[in-house]
C-alpha cells in the first residue's frame, strides 16, 4: 500500500493546557431510566437486536441497560441500522452502523462487567476531572466512556485527527467510522509504510499537540494509529490522562518508546528521548512539513 500524502488541521483552536476540563457527569443517564421502564416498544427492540447475528453472540456480555443505550441512541437517531463487528476486544467491542444522513459510523459498547475495573482506576485516579467519582464499578465504566467522549472532542480542538464522537449513551460510544465500504481503516501495524519519516513526523506532531492540549495518550502504539483516507488518525482515547495526572510522564515515556519502537523497525531511527524532546518543547517552531 502506497502512503499518500499526509495532512496536519490547524491548530488555531487549540487550547492551552490547565486543569480547565470540564467536569463530567456520571450520574445515572435517562438510558438508565429507560432500562427500569422496560416498555414494550423496548421489548420489542431487544428481542429483535438479540436475534440479528452480529448481537447473538453477546448475548451473555450485554446487559439490559446497554440494549437500553443502544435503543435511546436509535430513537435519537444517531443510529439508523445496525452492521457488523469491526473488533471484539476484552473490554469493549466496536460495530459499524449507519447513522443519521447515511453516514456510517462506528459504535463502541463496553462491557461493564467484563471490563478490567482495576486497571481503569489507575488511569482515573488523579484525573481531576473524576474527582470523587467513588469506587463503584459501573460508574468507573461510565465515567471512562465519558472520559473517551472528552478526549476525542480535546484532541480534535487541538488539531488531532481522532473519530469525530457523535454521541455518548451510558456504555455506548458512537463515533466517526474510519474506513470505506471495503473494511476499517488499516491500523499503522498493518500497512506497509513508503515513506515513515514523514508518518513519523505527523504522530510526533500529534504528541505534541495533544500534550499541548493537556493530554497523554497513554497507550500510543502502531495499533491505535489508523490510516483513513489520506491521513493518520489516532484512536482509542479511553485511557488518555491529563498531563496533571501523577503518572503523565511515565505513559509519556512508554508511548515514546512504543511509537519509536515501532519506526525503528521501519528503518527511521530516532530514539524515546528525542521525540520526548520534541513532545514537550513547546516553543519550538512547527517545523513538520504540511504536505508531503
Ligand atoms: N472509529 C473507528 N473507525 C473504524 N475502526 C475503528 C474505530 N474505532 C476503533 N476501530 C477498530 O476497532 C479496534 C478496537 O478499537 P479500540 O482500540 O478503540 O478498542 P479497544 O477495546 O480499546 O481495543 P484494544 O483492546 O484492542 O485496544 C481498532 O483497532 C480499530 O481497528
Amino acid at each position: 500500500m502506497t502512503m499518500p500524502e499526509y495532512r496536519l488541521l490547524d491548530t488555531d483552536e487549540a487550547d492551552a493546557p490547565g486543569d480547565e476540563f470540564e467536569e463530567i457527569d456520571v450520574e445515572d443517564t435517562e438510558a438508565d431510566t429507560i432500562a427500569r421502564k422496560r416498555d414494550r416498544e423496548f421489548s420489542e427492540f431487544r428481542k429483535r437486536i438479540k436475534n440479528t447475528e452480529q448481537f447473538k453472540v453477546e448475548d451473555s456480555v450485554f446487559d439490559d441497560a446497554t440494549y437500553a443505550a443502544l435503543y435511546k441512541l436509535v430513537q435519537d437517531d444517531y443510529i439508523v441500522a445496525f452492521g457488523g463487528p469491526i473488533s471484539t476486544g476484552k473490554e469493549a467491542n466496536v460495530y459499524t452502523a449507519l447513522g443519521d444522513e447515511d453516514t456510517e459510523v462506528a459504535v463502541k459498547v463496553y462491557r461493564i462487567n467484563a471490563s478490567d475495573f482495576t486497571d481503569m482506576r489507575g488511569y482515573l485516579d488523579g484525573d481531576p476531572r473524576f474527582r470523587g467519582i467513588g469506587s463503584d464499578k459501573k460508574k468507573v465504566v461510565l465515567a471512562w466512556v465519558r472520559k473517551e467522549f472528552a478526549n476525542l472532542k480535546r484532541a480534535r480542538k487541538a488539531g488531532v485527527l481522532v473519530p469525530e464522537p457523535i454521541a455518548v449513551e451510558r456504555n455506548v460510544l458512537v463515533m466517526e467510522y474510519l474506513g470505506t465500504e471495503e473494511g476499517r481503516g488499516k491500523r499503522l501495524s498493518e500497512v506497509n509504510l513508503e515513506n515513515p519519516e514523514t508518518a513519523y513526523e505527523v504522530v510526533r506532531e500529534y504528541m505534541r499537540r495533544l500534550h499541548d492540549a493537556g493530554l497523554v495518550h497513554g497507550d500510543l502504539s502502531e495499533y491505535n494509529l489508523i490510516v483513513h483516507g489520506d491521513e493518520i488518525y489516532v484512536i482509542d482515547l479511553g485511557q488518555a490522562v491529563t498531563v496533571h495526572h501523577p503518572n503523565a510522564e511515565e505513559f509519556l515515556d512508554r508511548d515514546c518508546e512504543n511509537v519509536t519502537a515501532f519506526f525503528g523497525r521501519q528503518g527511521h531511527d530516532v530514539t524515546a528521548d528525542e521525540l520526548k524532546e520534541y513532545v514537550l518543547d513547546q516553543d519550538e517552531d512547527e517545523d513538520v512539513a504540511e504536505e508531503f
